[in-house]
């Protein structure tokens, strides 16, 4: 499994995602500045977290235009893999691969913690290695994390099954346990067809053993099976 890991000016997790893929997992990677066009031996795309563009204008609004989104819209179109993490997710929103929109947290504060989830559909290839219902911890780090969609989106998320994680330890949405007021609690979700992720926790950033959690490498694991 190749991994391309995009570069955009202001990107700061595209070494912590490439530590995971080749360091810790043996991947090839290949780092791809956001110029660049050519996803031809690209098997995953991973859109790291970051501050794309100083988060001029909306996060993600302006690193949509850059010219390796074209051949990201391809590569998802072809039923290829394609993650989003935090800033990537935001990415994801502009460029029109998932639905909805990231926007300010509800207290307007940054926000640098981790945060428990609860595993909600682990029926693709994402995230089948998770049991439903299993509660991991991760690390959020973000401005603009509040997940935004109207009420007809939301809608056919749930019923497509296309939330994947929700912030809190139930099923259930508990708005008690939303740190930055997602509608529904939603921290993850994927395009219809499965092959588009988009989240706002880092995975990455619970991989190596040396940092004390290992609750996100399995997303990056089952991609191997
Ligand atoms: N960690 C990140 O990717 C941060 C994303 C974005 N800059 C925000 O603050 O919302």
């Amino acid at each position: 499994m190749k991994f391309g890991v995009i570069v955009f000016p202001g990107s700061n997790c595209d070494r912590d995602v490439a530590w995971v893929t080749q360091g810790l997992l043996g991947q090839p990677t290949r780092m791809i500045w956001h110029e660049d066009t050519d996803l031809s031996d690209i098997d995953v795309v991973v859109i790291p977290g970051g501050f794309s563009y100083g988060d001029y204008l909306r996060c993600g609004a302006i690193a949509r235009f850059s010219p390796i989104m074209r051949s990201t819209i391809e590569h998802a179109n072809q039923g290829k893999f394609v993650l989003g993490i935090c800033n990537g997710f935001q990415v994801l929103t502009e460029a029109g691969l998932l639905p909805g929109a990231l926007v300010r947290n509800r207290d307007l504060h940054f926000i640098c913690e981790s945060a428990p989830l609860t595993v909600i559909n682990s029926n693709i290839p994402w995230t089948s290695e998770y049991q439903v219902g299993e509660v991991i911890n991760l690390p959020i780090a973000h401005g603009e994390g509040c997940y935004y969609a109207d009420e007809k989106t939301l809608e056919e998320l749930e019923t497509n099954h296309q939330v994947l994680f929700r912030y809190g330890t139930d099923k259930t949405p508990k708005p008690e346990e939303n740190p930055n007021g997602s509608l529904n609690n939603i921290a993850g979700i994927c395009n219809p067809q499965g092959n588009v992720l988009g989240m706002m926790p880092h995975p990455e950033r619970a991989s190596d053993p040396m940092l004390g959690n290992t609750d996100g490498i399995k997303l990056f694991k089952t991609l191997l099976r």
